[in-house]
């Protein structure tokens, strides 16, 4: 499978609900105010079509004004935002989304995810059953969760009948998510990756994937977002820089199996990169 850029960009996941995403998407943690609006503006001219935010970002703003300044048509987008655990509680649920949509004066968005399950507050079923209501109130288009675990989806689906189209988990070749990606995709569930570069940390560094990207004459930015789209999974870098937003879309090139595999051994049962195990980490 070749993917040229323009593929990369064209090459629909379409979601069970029908809804067709890009194959890689912009990450915009960290992007904020007047630069960030200008970094979110270049990469939707640069060819981005899916942009995921957050409540918790304080950066809905910035994305709204981003998306105002590019020129591209809010048709052509898949804006995702995130509910944070602290209004997991129905009625809160249901504000938080309207005051999401405020902050990006945006009428609707594409997606909206619950951010974190919080299994020892133990809301997030509720959470998603306001989710499931923003969706028939038109609120948002589709739902779908960010670090569920099996039980958690499970649980979802015992006591609401609906799984998310969309599970966003941390994953990159230190902790390729292997078992949670095969639930996944037996579910329908399509895997995206958050932090798909490590952040640029220690993996930007390892002389394995340092080696291969000289192989394939690609940086190794570009080595891991093909890697995982070639997993069948959803990145969504961020990069507040031009060049590196071009580069994270130019993945015009194929991972031979073996060097998939060499990727594959990489990864680490303790690699998540602040140990952030969803079975007992909260966030509000
Ligand atoms: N659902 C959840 O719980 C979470 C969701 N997320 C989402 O995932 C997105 C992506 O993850 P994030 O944590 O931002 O980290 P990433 O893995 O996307 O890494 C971003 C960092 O990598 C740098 N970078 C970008 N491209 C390259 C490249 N080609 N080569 C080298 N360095 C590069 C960026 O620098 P520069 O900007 O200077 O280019 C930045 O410092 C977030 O922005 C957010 O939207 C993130 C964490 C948790
Ligand atoms: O960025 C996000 O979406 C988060 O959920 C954060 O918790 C992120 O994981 C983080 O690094 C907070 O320090």
């Amino acid at each position: 499978m070749t993917l040229t850029t323009k593929e990369a960009l064209m090459k629909n996941y379409v979601l069970r609900s029908g809804m067709r995403v890009p194959a890689v998407g912009f990450g915009t943690y960290k992007l904020t105010g007047t630069t960030g609006a200008n970094a979110i503006a270049s990469a939707i001219q640069t060819g981005y079509r899916l942009l995921d935010t957050a409540y918790n970002y304080e950066n809905e703003g910035a994305v709204g004004a981003g998306i105002r300044r590019s020129g591209v048509a809010r048709s052509e987008l898949v804006v995702t935002s995130k509910l944070p655990g602290r209004y997991y509680h129905y009625n809160d649920a249901i504000t938080a989304i309207q005051e999401s949509l405020f902050r990006s004066g945006l009428d609707y968005f594409d997606l909206y995810l619950l951010h974190w399950p919080n299994p020892k507050a133990d809301h997030y079923v509720e959470a998603w059953q306001a989710l499931q209501a923003a969706k028939q109130f038109g609120l948002v288009r589709d739902i779908g969760v960010c670090n569920f675990l099996p039980a958690h989806l499970d649980r979802l689906a015992q006591e609401t009948g609906e799984l998310p189209v969309v599970n966003q988990i941390e994953l990159h070749p230190y902790f390729n998510q292997a078992a949670q990606r095969e639930y996944d995709t037996a579910h329908g569930i399509l895997t995206e990756d958050w932090s798909p570069l490590g952040r640029a940390s220690a993996v930007i560094q390892d002389p394995v994937l340092v080696n291969l990207a000289k192989r394939y004459a690609v940086s190794v930015g570009q080595l891991i977002l093909r890697w995982e789209v070639q997993l069948g999974t959803l990145p969504i870098p961020k990069s507040a820089h031009l060049t590196r937003q071009r580069e994270n879309l130019a993945l015009d090139f194929t991972i031979a199996d073996q060097d998939m595999a060499a990727i594959n051994a990489l990864s680490k049962p303790d690699g998540r990169m602040k140990q952030q195990d969803p079975a007992v980490y909260e966030e509000f």
